[in-house]
């Protein structure tokens, strides 16, 4: 297990680099007194944690002691968790007066998500600078978050739509995988329509802090999104209101995800704080880690911005894969000679679609390393697939769309089918997957040796910018974990 190093002693034996302090990872030291002094005064107890700085997980939280199994290794009392609830008491003290602030309270609170007012009582207290009552906690954030896809990707402007109009913008879009780049879309999607809500309900309700900033604004949303913790469930007499089930929560916020760690969380009534305990020990100067969950890289890359060099969680997402042989199985329905056997035309192949879909096995289609079959929703989808795909082969009998689905349903219910039959789908999916395997092997490596020659001849862009190194390197090993994985299903037993 790595050891940390705390502010004094980094600050004596390591000179960080000055894209870690450009991007806020390294606090300085009287930042991470301020912030322990505040949380003291706002009654924290004394933690058994330091702020430190580790070579693989960069700023994190270390034990100052040992720490035992079953012990709890941080309080947060209630006073210092941000709810949404909160938020919205605090925020009225910024807006004009009294009667605009019950109907900014109550528009807001009715009409925004937790997320929304997190992120609008984040970007107005850090706009506050050192007027806020938060500012210890503010500058305990990173100034950026250059290795989240999204943070990259936004753009310098509101807008919906990924950007990719610097090179750096451009090199990101090309080289993350389709999923990521799927996920962040998606992301900018929401960042975008929680923008264009929280600033039209702002300006309505004259909050004195406007919403103008988008670069801030992203800021904020993505410190929400990647610190937030949850609230879990209802303690009795527990002090957030009903709707509350998420909170930022200063100092906790600091600790790192492991996929080893094993920890529980509970809201301690009688001293009015929020708990986590750990079910395994660490030793003095070991780095203390949470669990964010069970997530595979693509998802912890996309929402957090950094990968797990050895995540349990591997997959390899087939769905483009899918849809693009959907394409080509149309392709050839639709060129295939008059007066073959051909039964099916292009739209048949619409309709199999379809069936899959009305029985939700549309999509979702993974495979994972040690897997020794197609799991169900893949083998169902090519099951049904292949009889259009089979059109075109010589041996084929004719069978119209509308029998494939009948045959396909018996084989759902379990019931039974011509034992040639099966056999002959059991080999044309293996080799579907087969195909598949190889193609995502080359396509990795490919990828990866463009990366490595990026990384070589890295030149700043337009704006005189580089991509974060770290960055760089969690979508490089996005894509080695690809590789390992469709070359260890090329060699085992699914094929
Ligand atoms: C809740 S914060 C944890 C504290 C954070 N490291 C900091 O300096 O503020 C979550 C962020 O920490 C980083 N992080 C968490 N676990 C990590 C890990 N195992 N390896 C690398 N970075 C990690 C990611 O940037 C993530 O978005």
């Amino acid at each position: 297990m790595a050891k940390g190093r705390t502010f004094r002693q980094r600050r004596r034996r390591v000179a960080c680099t000055t894209q870690q302090q450009k991007h806020g990872q390294v606090s300085k030291e009287q930042e991470w007194i301020d912030l322990r002094n505040w949380c003291k005064a706002c009654k924290m107890p004394k933690t058994k944690l330091a702020l430190a700085y580790f070579p693989n997980t960069f700023r994190g939280m270390m034990a100052t002691r040992d720490i035992c199994r079953e012990e709890d290794v941080i309080c947060v009392p209630e006073q210092l968790l941000v709810t949404a609830s909160k938020a919205m008491s605090r925020l009225l003290k910024y807006s004009v007066n009294a009667s605009v602030n019950i109907s900014l309270a109550d528009n807001i609170s009715r009409k925004l998500s937790e997320h929304q007012t997190l992120t609008y009582w984040l970007y107005s207290e850090s706009k506050l600078g050192k007027d806020s009552s938060w500012r210890y906690y503010i500058k305990s954030l990173p100034q950026s978050f250059a290795s989240v896809p999204l943070f990259v990707l936004s753009g310098s402007r509101p807008n919906d739509m990924l950007s990719a109009t610097t090179d750096n913008e451009k090199w990101v879009l090309a080289h993350i995988t389709r999923s990521v780049r799927h996920k962040v879309a998606d992301q900018q999607t929401r960042l975008f329509s929680d923008w264009t809500r929280t600033s039209s309900f702002v300006s309505t309700t004259g909050a004195i802090c406007p919403i103008d900033d988008w670069r801030h604004y992203v800021w904020a949303w993505l410190a929400v999104s990647t610190r937030c913790i949850h609230l879990g469930q209802k303690a009795t007499r527990s002090p957030f209101a009903s709707q509350d089930t998420i909170a930022l929560a200063p100092l906790l916020d600091l600790l790192n995800h492991s996929e080893d760690a094993r920890i529980s969380t509970h809201f301690d009534v009688s001293n009015q704080q929020f708990v986590i305990k750990t079910h395994k020990p660490y030793k003095k100067g070991e780095e203390v880690f949470i669990s964010y969950g069970p997530h595979d890289n693509r998802f912890m890359l996309a929402e957090y911005g950094f990968v797990l060099a050895r995540n349990p969680f591997q997959s390899l997402e087939l769905d483009y894969y899918v849809e693009s042989w959907v394409g080509t199985i149309k392709l050839r329905l639709g060129t295939a000679k008059k007066g073959s056997m051909v039964t099916m035309n292009p739209s048949d192949v619409d309709l199999l679609v379809d069936a899959l879909r009305q029985r939700g096995l549309w999509g979702d289609f993974t495979l994972t390393p040690d897997d020794n079959d197609a799991p169900y929703r893949l083998q169902a989808a090519l099951r049904l697939l292949i009889t259009a795909e089979q059109q075109n082969q010589p041996s084929h009998q004719g069978v119209s769309a509308k029998r494939a689905v009948a045959q396909w349903e018996r084989w759902l219910r379990g019931e039974p089918i011509e034992e040639s039959s099966i056999c002959d789908k059991d080999s044309a999916i293996k080799d579907w997957i087969g195909a598949t395997c190889q193609e995502i092997v080359s396509k990795s490596a490919q990828t990866m040796d463009d990366i490595r020659k990026s990384r070589n001849g890295q030149k700043q862009d337009e704006n005189n910018s580089t991509i974060d190194s770290y960055l760089v390197h969690c979508i490089f090993m996005v894509w080695m974990e690809i590789n390992a994985v469709a070359k260890r299903l090329c060699s085992g037993s699914i094929i």
